[in-house]
């Protein structure tokens, strides 16, 4: 079982490919899935307990699984059984089955058992389970003190984290051999909970990882306040956002944050105040200018934005100034860009997404020239080259005004830091959860910032 931070995150194809390649270079699939059970069963060792276990095996190679799995619980000298409402499809799942010498009860009467294992369907899934399985599986889950599910809980799209049908969270996902993207994209992701890798010996590569804890380290000694990276933040016309914003680029590390436009003086005294004039935009120490938390929609923020996106500086462009841009604006810039829409902005801006939030992140990437960030509970940050990360699920309480101001400052200050802006838009959501991880419950954004200094330490 592997922490999935950082790993490699595969479509069903993508996966299926991978495991075609293992097969053509001398694997079986009944090799491959003697890997798999045998990692399930171990797994299943480690967090059950001596408890009764009960395996649901479906006809594919997810239900395969189950069977290799459930036999070597059996020769280990647990209570097992095992429960399915089809016989198996393929042959490798009917030499599975084989391999299990006990008895297959009916899965829609099956009994429940402390520990459950869900191996009815994994990336084989083509439409929803039909009502007596669902009705079962959500019975035997709700009636488990410990539920585990193969590959993904049995109803999940693999590619989207769509819910096919009403799906039962489970407790622990083994995801085999890669992470799918439902194991990070809503609504399957909460349906998952804690997944982990179960390696399967098949090589896994892809252009999509999970977001992995970035390197921060401590300033050099001989670095000063431009060295370690200047943010300049446009003040909108609700200024509290704008300094929101400025507070969390100092918080995660920028050495100099400057806010422009008429502000009145005040708490934090570092942060240097300063009248937009054309010098104040001009300042080739910039590294990083945000525009758009708290920036209205009026000509008066347009006006801003143009002077924006009129520098030669790399740009986080957030919040309002996401329903002013067009495309053509993006098109017409060359320096780096950073987007980090929600749901809302992202539609403002692109058009309703289409396909998986990971095949839209990047589509809008692409279509910008920009990393694209697409927040919400199941962040994807994209960049134009097909590049991707996926953030796993944050706390829940950043779903409060001003975090996404918070966040904008992060990654500003990882991009005037030095960061090229795929790296700096992933540091920035990474530090931007961690700090949310420790502010605990009900916080508000203005504590978010002050947690992001604590995670350097
Ligand atoms: N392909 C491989 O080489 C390996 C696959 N493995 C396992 O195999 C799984 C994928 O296997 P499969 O492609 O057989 O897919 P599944 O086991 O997910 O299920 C596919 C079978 O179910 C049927 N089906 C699909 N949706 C249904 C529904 N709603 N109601 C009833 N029947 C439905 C399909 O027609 C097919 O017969 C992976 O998730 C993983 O658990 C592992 O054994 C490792 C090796
Ligand atoms: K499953």
């Amino acid at each position: 079982m592997i922490p999935i931070s950082g790993m490699p995150v595969l479509t069903a194809a993508q996966m299926r490919a991978a495991e075609d390649s293992a097969i053509a270079a001398g694997t079986s699939v009944g090799a491959l899935m003697q890997r798999a059970g045998h990692g399930i069963a171990d797994a299943v060792l480690r967090l059950a307990g001596p408890h009764e276990i009960l395996i649901l095996c479906g006809p594919g190679n997810n239900g395969g699984d189950g069977y290799v799995a459930a036999a070597r619980l059996l020769a280990a000298g647990r209570k097992v059984r095992v429960a399915a409402a089809a016989d198996p499809r393929s042959d490798a799942a009917r030499v599975a089955r084989n391999g299990w010498g006990g008895a297959v009860e009916p899965l829609a009467t099956a009994r429940a058992a402390p520990v459950v294992v869900d191996a009815l369907f994994g990336t084989g899934l083509s439409r929803a389970l039909d009502a007596g399985a669902a009705a079962a599986l959500a019975r035997l889950v709700a009636q488990a003190t410990l539920s585990i599910a193969v590959d993904l809980p049995s109803g999940i799209a693999t590619d989207t984290g769509a819910l096919l049908g009403d799906v039962p969270a489970v407790d622990v996902t083994l995801a085999l051999g890669a992470v799918k993207p439902a194991h990070l994209l809503q609504p399957g992701a909460t349906r998952c909970g804690a997944v982990r890798v179960v390696p399967i010996g098949v090589e896994t590569a892809s252009a999509a990882h999970v977001l992995a804890a970035p390197a921060l380290a401590t300033p050099a000694p001989d670095s000063h306040k431009f060295t370690r990276g200047m943010v300049a933040v446009m003040k909108g016309r609700m200024a509290g956002a704008s300094h929101l914003a400025a507070t969390a680029a100092m918080h995660a590390g920028a050495g100099y944050v400057a806010l422009l436009g008429p502000t009145i003086p005040g708490a934090p005294h570092a942060l240097v105040r300063r009248r937009l004039d054309d010098a104040a935009l001009d300042d080739a120490r910039i590294g990083a200018v945000v525009v758009g938390p708290g920036l209205g929609r009026d000509d008066e923020a347009r006006a801003l934005l143009g002077r924006a996106l009129a520098t030669a500086h790399p740009l986080v462009i957030d919040g309002d100034a996401l329903h002013l841009v067009t495309p053509p604006q993006l098109a017409a810039r060359t320096a780096p860009m950073i987007l980090t829409p929600h749901a809302g902005e992202f539609a403002a801006l692109f058009g309703a997404p289409s396909g998986s939030k990971l095949d839209a992140a990047r589509a809008a990437a692409q279509a910008s020239v920009a990393v694209v960030v697409f927040k919400g509970a199941d962040t994807v940050i994209a960049a134009p080259d097909g590049r991707a990360t996926l953030a796993s699920a944050g706390s829940a309480w950043l779903s409060t005004a001003g975090t996404g101001d918070v966040l904008a400052g992060a990654i500003a200050a990882m991009l005037a830091g030095g960061r090229a802006p795929f790296d700096a838009a992933g540091a920035g959501v990474w530090l931007h959860a961690e700090a949310a991880r420790r502010a605990g419950p009900a916080f508000i954004a203005d504590d978010l910032a002050a947690h992001m200094a604590g995670i350097f330490a």
